[in-house]
């Protein structure tokens, strides 16, 4: 069942959004998602009240973004084994509804050895639905923690590299607190810059297809008070050429263990002309979202989207005409190529900021070190 209502009343939400909660109703335990699909224009609150309609929230991105995803894949488990459903079917369900944000699974595997961690020692049914409980809780903080770190470690960088303050910042995608248990990644950085008085500007890509730069991005900046402008992704290439662009902050999806960047598709060309410009190509993004196990960028399976999601814009006020649900800006029947995110291989990449630290160049002994505390993080 996915019941959804409207926030109501004063926003009595502080700075963070809460991208998603855990609640125990007398009816039962659910999780609530801030649906991300309706924003900006609505705030509106999905219950999920078992794993399946928890999948069809990721696919949607009704719920989105690494970390976050890792923390609901985590709860999905947690409420899957509360209500009494089969704890592994759902995992496997809940790892598998996106390829891509190597998180989901690392949250999902996490909260489910907490599962059987708990019935191998003796525990019932109920103290196994708890410990599962507990993962995704401790996930959660552990994510809200890292994000805070992140931003340090980030402005720390952005001061080094580029001194005298006044920093512009070019952002692809949304990395801010709809993505975290915290602020967010690479949004978490600006935002740091910009409570210390060091953002001059945070250039918002609109991040076609489903814009998450213009409907989240903009929506978080607009929250937190920022300098932040619009640009459709095909205009990034002037600001670069006007000298308007300071670095790029980027989130990720998936790390490989050579360094290869997975993320929002739009990433690449970024990188590429970051490097052209003389200008830093940095990548914010928790330890768990690097995985040693996958050898380089050509072994990341880059998930393909549906073809309606280029051909059609969606606007809820609007009479549905196209096969998606929404108002064709192509010929019907137009196919079209959709990857979610694309690959920048590590050359291209100036530094690697996790709550750990900073990883550059993103090769040698501390990519190393950096894959092996990913082994760590994914296994506890
Ligand atoms: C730092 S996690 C946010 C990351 O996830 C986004 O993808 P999606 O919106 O499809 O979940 C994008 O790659 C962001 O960089």
């Amino acid at each position: 069942m996915a019941d959804q209502h409207a926030q109501s009343g004063e926003d009595k939400r502080p700075t963070g959004i809460p991208v998603l909660r855990w609640e125990e109703p007398p009816e039962g335990p659910v999780l609530v998602l801030l649906d991300q699909t309706r924003l900006p224009a609505e705030e509106v609150e999905l219950v999920c009240t078992d794993a399946p309609v928890l999948v069809e929230a990721i696919r949607s991105l009704a719920v989105r973004g690494a970390p976050v995803l890792g923390i609901a894949g985590a709860y999905g488990v947690a409420l899957a084994a509360a209500r009494g459903f089969d704890v592994d079917d759902a995992a496997t369900a809940l790892a598998g509804a996106r390829p891509t944000a190597v998180n989901l699974s690392v949250g999902v595997r996490r909260a489910q050895a907490a599962y059987h961690t708990a019935l191998a020692a003796g525990g019932g049914a109920e103290e196994a639905a708890g410990a599962a409980l507990a993962a995704a809780r401790q996930l959660h903080r552990e994510d809200a923690e890292a994000s805070a770190r992140m931003a340090g470690h980030g402005l720390a960088l952005l001061d080094e590299l580029l001194p005298g303050g006044g920093h512009r910042v070019l952002t692809h995608c949304n990395t801010g607190a709809l993505v975290s248990g915290g602020e967010g990644t690479a949004f978490a950085v600006a935002l740091a810059a910009h409570r210390q008085g060091r953002l001059r500007r945070l250039w918002v890509d609109e991040t076609r297809p489903l814009l998450q730069g213009a409907r989240l991005t903009a929506y978080e900046a607009a929250r937190n008070d920022m300098a932040y402008t619009l640009l459709t992704d095909n205009a990034a290439g002037s600001l670069f050429a006007a000298g308007e662009v300071d670095a790029v902050l980027i989130g990720a999806d998936r790390i490989a263990a050579d360094g290869s960047v997975a993320n929002k598709v739009g990433s690449y060309p970024l990188a590429v002309l970051a490097r052209y410009h003389h200008v830093p190509f940095i990548v914010v993004a928790p330890v768990t979202t690097v995985d040693a196990d996958t050898p380089d960028g050509a072994a990341i399976e880059v998930e393909q989207r549906p073809g309606f999601e280029v051909t059609e814009v969606t606007a809820p006020q609007v009479p549905v005409a196209g096969a998606g649900g929404g108002i064709p800006v192509a010929p019907l029947g137009t196919q079209a190529y959709n990857p979610a995110f694309d690959v920048t291989p590590p050359e291209l990449v100036t530094a690697i900021v996790t709550e750990e630290g900073v990883v550059s160049p993103v090769t040698g002994e501390a990519l190393a070190e950096l894959c092996a505390r990913s082994r760590q993080v994914t296994i506890s």
